[in-house]
């Protein structure tokens, strides 16, 4: 499998404070990888590494498709002010600028590009609305059709199922599987262990000054999730025991 960007012999944290050393890992075209860890233990820092907000403290990034930091980012909706005076439309088109240019503006191809992202991401019906006038779950799928409409290798999604519902996760679910399936590597920040077992392909682990990449089977064992700070013993043994609760009381 080829890789988007590899990373080499990474160091991350800040003048006084080193969060892991030694991280070498290939984010691959057609994987979904779950950044994970306690908090505190570096997610957002490693997503400003990625976008080029801050360098490491040690090691490579070597970008091997696409144009260095071509990604589609999806920050966390909390972020996000919604006064910001623009319709759902023009949120998704704003994915295109990179291309376009703004003094441009969009050709007919690219509005077209654009009502198909509204499409997919489930709000071609509310395109002309203000963003304040949005539900989270509305604004959340308006934000992935601008991802769409970035196009990119690499997309980056900050806890892109925090205060959605479970048909908005299943749907942007289903977006999620498309770009994979269509080869495009998917890095996905999340805190709820549960989407990243059923969803993700590999997992970065990040706590107790390590960071752990493999594959989802291989880095979320009980032992290591204990280890690294993310749950305690007691948790691991409920969340890893057999057959689930809910499993049991389907059965009853
Ligand atoms: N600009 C900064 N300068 C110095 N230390 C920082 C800076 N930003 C974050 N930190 C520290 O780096 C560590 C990692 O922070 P980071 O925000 O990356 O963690 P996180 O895993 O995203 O946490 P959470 O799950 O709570 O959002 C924390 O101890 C934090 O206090």
């Amino acid at each position: 499998m080829s890789s988007v960007l590899e990373l080499r012999n990474l160091a991350l944290g800040y003048r006084d404070l080193t969060l892991f050393r030694g991280l070498s890992m290939d984010i691959e075209s057609g994987s979904t990888l779950a950044v994970l860890g306690a908090n505190g233990s570096g997610k957002s820092t490693f997503v400003k590494m990625l976008l080029g907000l801050i360098d490491p403290l040690a090691g490579n990034l070597n970008w091997t498709q696409g144009k260095p930091r071509e990604i589609g980012y999806l920050a966390q909706m909390t972020e996000f002010d919604r006064r910001f005076p623009i319709r759902v439309r023009d949120l998704a088109a704003m994915g295109a600028w990179r291309g376009f240019g703004l003094r441009r503006g969009l050709d007919a191809a690219a509005q077209k590009r654009v009502s198909a992202a509204l499409d997919e991401a489930g709000v071609l019906d509310i395109a002309d609305r203000p963003l304040h006038q949005l539900s989270g779950g509305q604004l959340q799928r308006a934000l992935f059709a601008r991802v769409i409409m970035q196009d990119a290798p690499l997309i980056l999604l900050d806890e892109p199922f925090a205060a959605v519902d479970q048909s908005t996760e299943a749907h942007l679910l289903s977006i999620i599987r498309r770009w994979r399936a269509e080869g495009r590597a998917v890095v996905l920040v999340v805190h709820d262990l549960s989407s990243v077992l059923d969803h993700c392909s590999h997992a970065l682990l990040l706590g107790g000054q390590e960071a752990a990449y493999g594959t989802v089977k291989d880095v979320l064992t009980p032992a290591r999730l204990v280890a690294q700070g993310y749950m305690s013993e007691s948790q691991a043994s409920w969340m890893f025991r057999s057959p689930t609760p809910m499993q049991e009381a389907a059965h009853v």
